[in-house]
């Protein structure tokens, strides 16, 4: 299997995150394999690996001083074996496609677990909307749009929110989808409640995470009750995190943004967390100023040349990192295991690097891979899908029913392909080795094309 990587190394240079997202899948499905040579014969993970299509094309757009800028915007079609594209749009100045690639693939397994019929794709710009007007983003989007509007449909590729995208994005992305094409269909999830958007969408991907992590608990006999919590980011995923564990009456103490993270021993309570919402939804300010307001809080800068990150050197039960890729590192995860931490559920997709992954598996922590504990954001796009086509809406409770049950659906489902493959109790192949077989098993059925 080492030999994949070089050959992948090779066709994708200068991707390390491509390549690690390939080093993790490869090395955790060998059991599947071996056990199955049907897989190696098709050459499955060498066509997984490999774009279906990747579309790149240029974004002039004007700011408000009447200055043009020139960003590049992407959108990588992974696969489509058991549906339709489906994934994120990242807005952030590191943007390129060795990450979209990462993350596209990534979703490629994320979207099998959801068991919906959604395939694997991810796009977006190294356009910084940060520091940017509304005016700014608006044009920004609408000429984004113009050129992605021909690559994506309802039934094609199906677009939604990622870093840097959210709610206002979404917004002015479908306003100009509506131009252009004179109709009103689900081409975009992530939509405003009463233009298309399913109501628990925002929330999803913040609140399954907790569900998933209470099944982990659930499963040793434990709960989330009570448990102090780490949580690093303060956007989407992060805040709806925090206001889970609220509900469950568990204790978060962390949030963080690019610049630094706030420790409130004291705990984020609801008060505190609205605050945050407005802070970074709203005003779009920096965490720090949750330190000026409440002094149980400590603010930690990051200075840019630290070799680890202060906020996993806090003693708590749970950790839950919200932010982006690798922000956990080897030393970080060592702190984490040298404090004591029982859980780590990934809320971002893949926040941890490879060696941080592999020191926690061989550790007692217990530790959920991003593409199974932060997949209830894509199956709730799924369902706002489903509603689409309907042409109606669910209730709240319809739809945090069905979150509930399909990340119930995800533990179970990961916990029986990892003990199959003598890997008893190990989330991360049985996530990897539970998505590869059911879109293997697609590709096969569907033929060397
Ligand atoms: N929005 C969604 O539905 C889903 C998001 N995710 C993943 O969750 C993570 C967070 O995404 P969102 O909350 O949607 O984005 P967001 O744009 O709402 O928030 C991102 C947060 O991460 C922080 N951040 C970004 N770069 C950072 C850095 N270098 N160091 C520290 N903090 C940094 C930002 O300050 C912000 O608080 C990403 O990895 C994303 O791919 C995963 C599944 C679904
Ligand atoms: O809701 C979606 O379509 C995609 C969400 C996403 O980008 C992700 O799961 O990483």
């Amino acid at each position: 299997m080492s030999e994949l990587l070089e050959v992948i190394k090779k066709r994708n240079p200068h991707e390390p995150e491509f390549h690690q997202a390939a080093e993790e899948v490869i090395s955790s499905i060998k059991p599947v394999l071996d056990n199955k040579p049907i897989y190696r014969k098709h050459k499955i993970l060498e066509r997984l690996l490999e774009p279906e299509r990747q579309i790149s094309f240029g974004v002039n757009w004007m700011d408000d001083e009447g200055e043009i800028h020139v960003n590049r915007g992407y959108r990588i079609q992974m696969n489509s074996a058991i549906g339709p594209y489906k994934g994120g749009l990242r807005f952030h100045p590191t943007v390129y496609p060795g990450i979209l690639k990462f993350l596209a693939f990534e979703q490629i397994f994320k979207n099998a677990l959801t068991g919906l019929p959604m395939g694997g794709a991810k796009g977006g710009s190294d356009f910084d909307p940060k520091g940017k007007s509304d005016n700014e983003v608006m044009r920004f989007c609408q000429n984004f749009y113009l050129e992605l509007h021909r690559h994506i449909g309802h039934r094609i590729d199906i677009p939604a929110g990622d870093i840097g995208v959210g709610g206002r994005e979404i917004g002015y992305m479908f306003g100009a989808y509506k131009k252009i094409s004179n109709e009103f269909t689900g081409v975009l999830t992530g939509k405003g409640v009463g233009w298309g958007g399913s109501l628990l969408r925002t929330e999803a991907t913040g609140y399954g995470l907790i569900y998933f992590t209470e099944n982990m608990l659930n499963h040793i006999g434990d709960s989330i009750e009570g448990k102090t919590c780490l949580v690093s980011g303060s956007g989407n995923v992060a805040q709806f995190a925090v206001e889970k564990l609220l509900h469950m009456k568990a204790k978060p103490v962390t949030v963080s943004d690019s610049s630094g993270f706030i420790y409130d021993d004291e705990g984020i309570d609801k008060e505190k967390l609205a605050f945050i919402k407005e802070l970074k939804n709203i005003k779009r300010g920096r965490i720090k100023e949750y330190a000026d307001k409440y002094p149980s809080a400590v603010y930690t800068e990051n200075k840019g040349d630290e070799s680890s990150n202060a906020l996993w050197d806090i003693k708590a039960d749970c950790a839950f990192p919200c932010a982006t890729q690798n922000e956990i590192n080897a030393k970080d995860a060592q702190h984490l295991i040298d404090n004591g931490i029982m859980l780590i559920a990934e809320g971002a997709n893949m926040p941890l690097d490879n060696e941080a992954v592999n020191l926690v598996l061989d550790s007692d922590i217990i530790y959920s891979p991003g593409k199974a504990s932060n997949a209830g954001g894509v199956a709730t796009s799924g369902i706002e899908m489903i509603q689409n086509f309907m042409g109606s809406y669910w209730s709240k409770k319809q739809v945090d029913e069905k979150l509930k049950e399909i990340m119930t659906e995800i533990h179970q489902n990961c916990l029986l392909a990892a003990e199959e493959h003598g890997h008893k109790n190990n989330y991360l192949v049985g996530a990897n080795i539970f998505g590869f077989t059911k879109v293997a098993n697609a590709m096969i059925a569907q033929g060397i094309i």
